[in-house]
């Protein structure tokens, strides 16, 4: 396996992104690299408060069909929208908050689990530099910090996975991603599209990694708004440059549905 992508390019420039309704479309959000700038170390990003109070304005007005769809734990997302509690698909769709506020989650044998996080805790130690990020049912090797093992630590990953058939790899910007097979975003968009209240909704997917090209594909397919964030080959309708610009596109939603649809917003936020 090579860290290239062959995904072919399908994306144009588009200065101005489309203004779809609110009460039509169901928005979902990558988090890292889409709602968040990246930076050296997960923990230290943050989503700005202008930011979630946008956020919240929009999942109002869209009567709740406002997901996050991401690599981190579902957790992790909360901690990063608080007060704000979403809908959300964390660990790439292995773990769920659906619709309806249910928590769905997949989880390894417990022996497996156990014997995969030694096997990585004792590989990634021998990389310094390198960071071994613990979900549960999923591990994330960064390797932002220590570049020279980037091979490295894509070897460590490759014979994790060549034990375990059921796990599978996702790489994404400078970390390589160990997950449950069969679960990705595509599906995890897709799920969310089956029930209230996203159904029959048009759906919007913001992204900006390799993971979230299933989301695009899902979102391509059932005729919706794909974007991509930065720079690479990509499956989106749409590109924009700079998280900044995602930040703007959701000012510029929010701010109209607030004149539109005042009656439905609330007046007072608490972010
Ligand atoms: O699906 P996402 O919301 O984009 O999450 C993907 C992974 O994001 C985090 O790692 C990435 O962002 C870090 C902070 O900017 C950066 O330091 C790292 O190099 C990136 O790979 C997060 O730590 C992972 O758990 C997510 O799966």
């Amino acid at each position: 396996m090579t860290l290239t992508s062959e995904i072919q390019e399908n994306t144009t420039e588009t200065p101005l992104l489309p203004h779809p309704d609110s009460q039509q479309t169901a928005f979902f959000f990558d988090v890292d690299g889409t709602l968040a700038e990246i930076r050296d170390e997960p923990d230290a990003v943050t989503i700005p408060p202008e930011v979630r109070q946008h956020l919240q304005t929009l999942f109002a007005a869209s009567s709740g069909a406002l997901a996050l769809i991401s690599g981190r734990p579902v957790e992790q997302l909360d901690q990063l929208v608080a007060p704000l509690i979403l809908p959300a698909a964390g660990v790439h769709g292995a773990e769920m908050r659906d619709g309806a506020g249910e928590f769905h989650r997949v989880t390894l044998p417990a022996q497996m689990a156990k014997d995969v996080e030694q096997t990585l805790e004792a590989g990634m130690s021998a990389l310094p530099g390198t960071l071994l990020e613990i979900k549960g049912m999923a591990f994330a090797l960064h390797y932002r910090q220590a570049m020279q093992h980037q091979q490295h630590v894509l070897e460590l990953a490759e014979s994790v996975v060549a034990t375990y058939p059921e796990l599978v790899l996702q790489p994404g910007k400078c970390v390589i991603e160990i997950k449950p097979r069969g679960k990705d975003k595509g599906v995890a968009i897709y799920d969310f599209m089956q029930q209230p209240p996203f159904a029959g909704r048009l759906p919007v997917f913001v992204g900006d990694d390799l993971t979230d090209e299933k989301g695009f594909e899902v979102v391509n397919a059932m005729k919706g708004i794909s974007v991509k964030v930065g720079e690479g080959s990509s499956l989106a309708q749409y590109r924009v440059k700079h998280v900044s610009d995602v930040h703007q596109w959701i000012k510029r939603l929010q701010r109209h549905e607030s004149i539109s649809h005042s009656s439905h917003i609330p007046k007072e936020s608490n972010l």
